[in-house]
């Protein structure tokens, strides 16, 4: 009987769908594995396609793919180094399955299916996926092991199951997406099933950006008293080994390891939001990002996000100047790319204003200007940076805020255009808190310059979008604290008015701020994606009808 299994943990980036470069990845792996001595390699859920492979599944030509390149990795484990547990959508007989597949001695050694398929938030498992049966442990050099996948653990039957069967060390990959304290919840969940069980247990999570979310790695392992034993750094690649040892009483037990502490709160934010536009703009071939700097906070965020996800040589900001363009703004852009050392363009708008104006006189005779000049001012500036993109190939970063995009305050084809919002998902009181953590503070792996990046000034005057003398955000919305918890009440919590009266609001406030949430949801219907980092998402997980006759949120 083997008294001792080390077992390596691959927190890898895939991506999804390149099917050849995933298996590369898992190859080097493993000979990192190979030569720290581990006996088995285990990979995130799903590694072979990434996490999540969405409708590529249904593809029967996607899955020959996979299946033949799997059995080709199977293949070499003849060689007599560790075997592998790799994650692939798998077919049996008539049925699709989120599969966990254990390759060893040249060949493919035991499958095991998913069971709980997950079908909320983020996740639409069960139009892709058939559920497995309750599952037994497989062997692995003469261990047991329970291979429950993601959300297997997050209910009882599996792992329980997987117990009285049997199993000795419990292995757990994972696609699981980032969001503000998710890790904790994840350890939680697995202190409860290693206590119900009495077993230990290890958690592979998948790292790296895939559109609107970014997957955190923060990989670890658990004795089966419940102990921390080993945990990766987050928001990184990383090969954890851990090294198990069986007791006299038959408990297996793991020789203490790394154990690097994951980031939390502002700090997890930033990381998850560098990872994800890093990996968007790299995943996607693109040089760089380019973005209208106004001298505002969102767009001074979105810049040391670029320049820490990128570096200062791929971010391109450009001041766009019209005739209501505040001297302060002209120098706050300036001074934020100086502090971020990235190139800065300046292109007036005027010629364009003007030129709409006289094309538009005739049409516009006997009306007043209004909000369609505003919106102008918005439209011009979206054209010239998507020339800039169409010219010289960087993709246009769009700098919204989750405050803006919930009441509507931006313009469609505007200052919405763009292929990525990196603070799509993140309250304007958040991005002031996260411009105020990154002057005082670095993540790990960034490659923007230390220390101040967003000037001062920016972080202190009145928000405005400067489309007429004098204009501040607060002329037409609430207060942005008062806002943002009403924000968070209807759209994350679902509260009803009354109750988010109790909370000091006044009615209506609260009453507007329902109205425009409900009639800009066709403008967000045509936002461009950005990272998740709350519980409720735009567009991805929180889903609105845009031809909506429910009036009332009592
Ligand atoms: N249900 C529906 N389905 C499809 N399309 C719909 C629609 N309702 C209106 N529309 C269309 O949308 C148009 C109105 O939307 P849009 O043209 O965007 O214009 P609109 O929402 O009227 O104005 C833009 C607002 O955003 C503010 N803004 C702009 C730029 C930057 C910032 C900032 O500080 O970040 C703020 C600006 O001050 C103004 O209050 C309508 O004219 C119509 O064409
Ligand atoms: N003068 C300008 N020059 C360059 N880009 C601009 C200018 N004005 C607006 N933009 C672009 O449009 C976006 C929306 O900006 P606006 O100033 O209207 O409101 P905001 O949401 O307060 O953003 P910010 O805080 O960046 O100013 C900006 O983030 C910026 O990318
Ligand atoms: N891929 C999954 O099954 C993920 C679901 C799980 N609840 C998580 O977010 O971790």
């Amino acid at each position: 009987m083997t008294d001792r299994l080390s077992i390596a943990l691959a927190q890898i980036n895939p991506t999804v769908g390149a099917i050849a470069a995933n298996i590369d990845r898992i190859r080097d792996a493993r000979a990192e594995a190979a030569a720290r001595g581990a006996d088995l390699m285990v990979c995130p859920e799903l590694s072979v396609t990434g996490y999540p492979p969405e409708d590529l599944v249904l593809k029967p030509f996607f899955l020959d793919v996979v299946e033949r390149a799997v059995r080709e990795l199977a293949a070499e484990t003849a060689d007599g180094g560790p075997a592998l547990l790799v994650g692939a959508p798998w077919r049996d007989g008539d049925k699709r399955h989120n599969a966990a597949l254990l390759l060893d001695g040249g060949a493919v050694a035991a499958i095991r299916f998913k069971v709980d398929l997950p079908n909320y938030g983020v996740f639409d498992e069960k139009r892709l996926f058939d559920p497995g049966p309750l599952p037994g442990p497989i062997n692995v050099r003469g261990v047991r092991l329970g291979v429950p996948i993601c959300e297997d653990m997050w209910s009882v039957d599996v792992i329980e199951t997987l117990a009285e069967s049997g199993a000795e060390i419990l292995v757990v990959p994972n696609g699981s997406p980032f969001e503000l304290g998710k890790h904790d919840q994840r350890v939680q969940l697995a202190v409860r099933r290693v206590t119900e069980s009495g077993l230990p247990l290890l958690y592979v999570n998948q790292v790296g950006g895939q559109d609107e979310l970014v997957f955190d790695g923060a990989s670890f392992a658990l004795g089966a008293d419940c102990r921390l034993v080993a945990q990766a750094p987050a928001f990184t690649e990383h090969l954890l080994i851990t090294r198990w040892e069986r007791g006299d009483d038959d408990v297996w037990s793991c020789a203490d390891t790394e154990c690097v502490a994951p980031p939390e709160g502002l700090e997890s934010i930033y990381a998850a939001l560098v990872l994800a536009l890093r990996d968007y703009v790299t995943k996607n071939g693109f040089p760089g990002v380019i973005l209208g700097l106004s001298g505002g906070i969102d767009s001074a965020l979105s810049a040391a996000i670029a320049v820490d996800a990128l570096g200062a040589d791929r971010v391109h900001g450009v001041m766009m100047p019209s005739p209501h363009t505040a001297q302060d703004s002209l120098d706050d852009a300036a001074e934020s790319a100086e502090l971020l050392g990235c190139k800065l363009d300046t292109v007036p708008i005027v010629p364009a204003m003007e030129a709409f104006e006289r094309m538009l006189l005739p049409a516009f005779a006997g009306r007043d200007p209004d909000a369609t000049e505003e919106n102008i001012q918005a439209r011009s500036r979206g054209v010239t940076l998507m020339a800039l993109s169409n010219k010289f190939g960087p993709m246009v970063l769009s700098t919204g805020n989750k405050s803006e995009m919930s009441v509507g305050y931006a313009t469609l084809y505007g200052d919405m255009c763009g292929g990525y919002a990196v603070l799509k998902d993140v309250y304007k009181t958040t991005v002031y808190a996260l411009a105020r953590w990154r002057n005082a503070h670095q993540t790990e792996g960034a490659l923007g310059p230390a220390g101040r990046v967003v000037p001062e000034r920016v972080l202190v005057k009145a928000p405005t979008a400067e489309l007429k003398p004098g204009q501040t955000d607060q002329d037409t919305l609430p207060p942005y604290d008062a806002l943002d918890d009403i924000l968070r009440c209807l759209v994350e919590k679902d509260l009803g008015v009354a109750e988010i009266v109790a909370r000091g609001h006044a009615p209506e406030v609260v009453d507007k701020v329902w109205r425009m949430l409900h009639l800009a949801e066709y403008k967000r219907r045509q936002a461009p994606p950005g990272p998740k980092i709350t519980p409720r998402l735009f567009n991805r997980e929180r889903r609105y009808p845009i031809t909506n006759g429910f009036g009332g949120i009592a």
